[in-house]
């Protein structure tokens, strides 16, 4: 017997300032939800240059970044460039160490999403690397009103590519006025749903719950199926579904580097002083951006 997940908690991301510039609305990873195991932070950021994210480091985690409108360029101290554009995803695994710029490109105002995935202790220090993935291939589908673009994971009988270290569940749903989607979310995973456009009800269409708007975050219980419904008779909801099994360890953060003690990150600031262990490239490199 199907159980649908209910909405536990509803959080409204507000923007805040953050990299160069940038304004982000952070829902996971505010004070409030410091954790979401595995998610760390979620941002839905808004840039255009010349603000951005300058030159910074990270380890311990992997970034997704999924533009919206607009495009950004990164580079790496590996020598690693470039530019994801509007309906592209770029799935970067930090591992052991990355220094790296993320900027607007070209006119005009980017915008898009960034999740960090924690890793598991034994995935931590693993070599950097990137998946990356064009508009045009991402996987997607349509049935009864419902469009999914499976980021990572699968819907409606459409795969992603993507390998997810931390099992990951990511689906970008768009709802046609009037129409429901009932997707199957793993029981034994965190999950939330995150409203970008239009308004939603969630969990429960029974007890006259109103409506969620952009920006929202939605924290969903125990279940194995998410339900949502589209009430509106002329807008579209569009949302992300976004579902992490539990890695169920400790967590030491500063900034954007995730460990699992004090001692791994006092490591991680030395290494990252010193040049060491992963940073090395860090010691002379400067991105276009910052030169
Ligand atoms: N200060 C600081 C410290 C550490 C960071 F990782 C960052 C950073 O790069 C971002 C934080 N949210 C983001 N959303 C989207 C994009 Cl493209 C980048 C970021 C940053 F700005
Ligand atoms: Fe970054």
């Amino acid at each position: 017997m199907e159980k649908p997940r209910q909405v536990v908690r509803k959080f409204l991301a507000r923007p805040q300032h953050e990299g160069a510039g940038a304004v982000v609305r952070r829902s996971i990873g505010r004070f409030e939800l410091r954790y979401f195991d595995p998610f760390l932070v979620l941002d839905e950021f808004s840039v255009s240059a010349p603000a951005g994210f300058p030159d910074h480091p990270h380890r311990g985690f992997e970034t997704v970044t999924y533009m919206l409108e607009g495009a950004v360029t990164h580079e790496d101290f590996e020598g690693h460039r470039g530019t994801i554009k509007a309906g592209d995803v770029q799935w970067m695994t930090a591992g052991r160490g990355i220094v790296h710029s993320e900027m607007p490109a070209g006119p005009g105002t980017s915008k898009g999403l960034q999740l960090w995935v924690n890793l598991s202790s034994s995935n931590k220090m693993v070599e950097p690397g990137y998946q990356e993935i064009q508009s045009k291939d991402i996987a997607s589908t349509s049935s009864d009103g419902v469009t999914v673009r499976v980021i990572a994971g699968d819907a409606m009988g459409a795969r992603s590519p993507v390998r997810t270290r931390t099992p990951t569940m990511y689906l970008d749903f768009t709802v046609r006025p009037r129409a429901a989607v009932r997707q199957p979310v793993d029981a034994s995973w965190n999950a939330f749903a995150y409203v970008l456009e239009g308004e939603g009800v969630f969990g429960s269409d029974r007890c006259g719950a109103p409506p969620v708007g952009a920006h929202h975050l939605l924290l969903l219980g125990q279940g194995d199926v998410l339900e949502a419904w589209n009430k509106s008779d002329t807008r579209p909801l569009r949302f992300l579904l976004i579902a992490g099994e539990p890695i169920g360890e400790p967590v030491a953060q500063l900034g954007p580097f995730v460990m699992n003690t004090e001692e791994e990150i006092d490591m991680t600031v030395d290494d990252f002083e010193r040049y060491a262990n992963g940073f090395e490239k860090a010691r002379h490199w400067k991105s276009q951006a910052m030169v």
